[in-house]
């Protein structure tokens, strides 16, 4: 069962394995990718700008409350710009927000927004700071002056013209103001306000001794003493709602949760490149894997391909030889086909092939057909008397001398033994045609002497012709036949002539002229004596008559 599976499942996977190739290397491909993906999460650059960011952000910040420190304390001498920072630091708080996604990090997110809600604070706390440390400033700015020039006032003319007790409790009072109102300065309490309420209260009691310049400046003592008294614990109040913020700590944490996020991230870029690495060097094995494998199936392809054409040359030499053989063989059986292997005459299957095509070509043009029926007489002697060979011999002196007593488009064939058939086409009169028949009867007579020994032959012809379209209606076994039986006919009649059939056919001004059947008497007068025989199956009575 398990083995079946297995066998199954080879031959699934061997059906697809174009599907599965491909399959495989889009899967690949796609682990490629996203491996390459994964080491690329983060650019070190952008870790190394949001540091960089941060670092500024922080010391913007600090540069900030140093400013906040300086209108403090006041002692600046130029008047320090509480909102000099803010723009730089709105555009580095811009680019921290837009980084934050970037490291994946929640928490990173979350003290991102932290500080941003810090700055936002922060710069509310300050605006309102900014509000009221001028006055305080120009306050603390005056005071020491302004005492320092009061008490240079009643220390002169003013000291002189004033009651003596008067001046010296001013003076003392002026100090005592002094020094509090710098003790308030650095650390506000209401035990201090009021006892510089009571100092200032002494100071107003004082003014009636004085004249209205001193008075004046007094005034302007008491009124910058009171906005001490009310701005620096307003101010102080201020500062410390600022330090509350606590944006440096936030920005600590901010940094903290950037260093984690991007060591973090920087980490599994690590990994994934190992792992890219690894999954690149498995690749390379494989890619020379299969390089190995395709240089193997090119080179056995090649050589299937060599031995394919080798083949293919061998196979289309051997055809080509073998279709030369066949091609002379055929032509060889054609020829066997057709002639007679002794005399090389054509034979009896060729002879009626020739015949039929006559009798059409008469057909049409309206011609006469002519065949001679030949049998040899006294043949059979030369074979008893000479042998087989001698025999043969003058079958083939018969055949070579008709032959060149016939015109080249006449045909003579040999039926077999010592029967011959001469075909004449297009026979213009029945004379011409007894006229070959008495050439070719004297031709054959003639021949007296084979292969050294003398013999004695003749010939009994047997005349059968067709004309046009009846004729050729006859058909050549039928034409065959008239002619076989007036040879017949011939012999009977005595041998060594020619009978011309009873159904012969002839041009018109050739019937009825001439007897339907006629023997032709032999040119020698012997020979006329000898036809004195019937006439056989298609010879009249009449004709056999002429013959004795
Ligand atoms: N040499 C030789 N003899 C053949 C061949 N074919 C047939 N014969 C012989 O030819 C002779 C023909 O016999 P006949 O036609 O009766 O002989 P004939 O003496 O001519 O007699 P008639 O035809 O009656 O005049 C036979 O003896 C056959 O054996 C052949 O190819 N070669």
């Amino acid at each position: 069962m398990f083995r079946m599976l297995v066998r199954r499942v080879g031959s699934w996977v061997r059906r697809r394995r174009l599907l599965l190739a491909s399959l495989a290397v889009v899967l690949m491909s796609a682990l490629l990718v996203f491996l390459y993906t994964r080491t690329e999460v983060i650019d070190p650059e952008v870790r190394s700008n949001v540091l960089l960011n941060l670092r500024e952000f922080e010391k913007l910040d600090a540069e900030w409350d140093a400013n906040l420190l300086r209108a403090h304390t006041g002692r600046a001498s130029v008047r320090p710009d509480l909102s000099s920072q803010l723009p730089r630091m709105r555009i580095l708080m811009a680019r921290l927000e837009q980084a934050a996604p970037l490291t994946g990090s929640r928490a990173a997110t979350e003290a991102c927004a932290d500080l941003r809600t810090a700055l936002r604070n922060k710069e509310m706390l300050v605006a309102e700071f900014a509000r009221h440390n001028p006055r305080l400033r120009a306050a603390l700015l005056h005071m020491p002056p302004a005492v320092a020039d009061l008490k240079t006032e009643i220390s002169g003319i003013e000291g002189a013209l004033a009651p003596a007790q008067f001046v010296v409790r001013l003076d003392t009072t002026l100090n005592a103001l002094l020094t509090d109102i710098l003790r308030y300065n650095i650390a506000p309490s209401p035990v201090l306000a009021n006892r510089i309420e009571e100092i200032l209260g002494n100071v107003a009691a004082q003014e009636i001794a004085f004249s209205p310049a001193v008075v004046d400046k007094m005034d302007a003592v008491i009124l910058s003493s009171r906005v001490i008294l009310e701005k620096r614990p307003l101010e102080n109040l201020l500062e410390a709602q600022i330090a509350a913020v606590g944006s440096d700590i936030v920005l600590d944490r901010l940094e903290q949760e950037f260093e984690r996020s991007f060591t973090t991230v920087l980490l599994e870029r690590q990994r994934f490149r190992g792992y890219l690495a690894a999954y690149s060097g498995l690749l390379l094995v494989l890619l020379a894997y299969a390089g190995v494998r395709l240089r193997r199936s090119y080179r056995i392809i090649g050589v299937v391909n060599r031995r394919l054409q080798a083949a293919n040359e061998t196979l289309e030499q051997r055809v080509a030889e073998r279709t030369a053989e066949l091609q002379a063989q055929s032509v060889q059986l054609e020829r066997l086909a057709q002639h007679d292997s002794l005399t090389g005459l054509i034979n009896y299957r060729q002879l009626t092939r020739l015949l039929e095509r006559a009798l059409a070509r008469a057909d049409r043009r309206d011609s006469v057909v002519v065949l001679m029926f030949i049998d040899l007489d006294g043949f059979k002697a030369v074979n008893d008397t000479w042998g087989h060979a001698t025999g043969d011999l003058v079958l083939k002196t018969v055949a070579r001398r008709v032959q060149a007593r016939l015109r080249a488009e006449d045909a003579l064939a040999r039926l077999g033994g010592d029967e011959f058939v001469i075909l004449l086409e297009d026979v213009t009169s029945r004379d011409g045609a007894l006229r070959v028949a008495r050439l070719v009867l004297a031709e054959i007579e003639s021949i007296t002497e084979a292969d050294g020994h003398a013999i004695r032959i003749s010939a009994s012809i047997g005349i059968a012709s067709a004309r046009g379209q009846m004729g050729a209606a006859r058909g050549q076994e039928a034409l065959l036949a008239e002619a076989d039986q007036a040879m017949y006919a011939a012999k009977q009649a005595g041998k060594g002539r020619f009978v011309v059939s009873e159904q012969a056919q002839w041009r018109d001004e050739d019937d009825p002229v001439e007897p339907t059947l006629e023997q032709a008497r032999r040119e020698r007068p012997k020979e006329d004596a000898a036809g004195s025989t019937g006439t056989g199956t298609g010879t009249s009575k009449a004709d056999a008559d002429r013959i004795g």
